[in-house]
């Protein structure tokens, strides 16, 4: 633990490693913190993020959202408009199955979002998915509840 920049997840993981799961997805750190932990929320969809919006419009209370868009990597899920979003209401963090767009915009906000990359072109506003259900990707079950763990090096989750 270093007080300045939080835990790091290679320590967490000599620490505590079978309790925890960890994600072998290369995301990019894209948000302005780089370091950010907190319990799990969730949302699966498929290139429509009208459901992803509406809970981070709700308070996150310090939790991480954890978006599973199969990896879609055709439309963009978050930008600077949604992620803001989710630093007024309190999110530690958006860990993105997906693309972002507003790149450079994220990248100044107060928030940890890692994501697979970019893509300029936005995703359908109908509302199709499930939140708060587990959600699988990179060899990791994410569970609503679930304190997750992210830095440079990547992302724990407790099993
Ligand atoms: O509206 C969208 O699809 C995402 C977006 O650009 C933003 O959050 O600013």
């Amino acid at each position: 633990m270093n007080a300045s920049t939080g835990v790091s997840t290679a320590d967490l993981y000599d620490e505590r490693g079978d309790e925890l799961q960890s994600v072998s997805t290369q995301l990019q750190n894209l948000g302005g913190l780089a370091r950010f932990s907190g319990p799990v929320r969730t949302v699966r969809c498929h290139r429509d993020n009208a459901l992803l919006k509406s809970v981070l419009g709700t308070p996150g209370e310090g939790a991480v959202l954890v978006i599973d868009g199969g990896g879609a990597l055709e439309s963009a899920l978050v930008g600077d408009i949604i992620a803001g979003l989710g630093v007024e209401n309190g999110w530690a963090g958006i860990v993105v199955n997906g693309v972002i767009r507003d790149r450079a915009a994220i990248s100044g906000l107060p928030i940890g979002l890692k994501a697979l990359g970019s893509n300029p072109a936005k995703s359908s506003k109908t509302g199709e998915g499930e939140a708060d259900v587990p959600v699988t990707f990179g060899g990791v079950v994410f569970r609503p509840g679930a304190i997750l763990w992210s830095d440079e090096d990547g992302i724990l989750v407790e099993r």
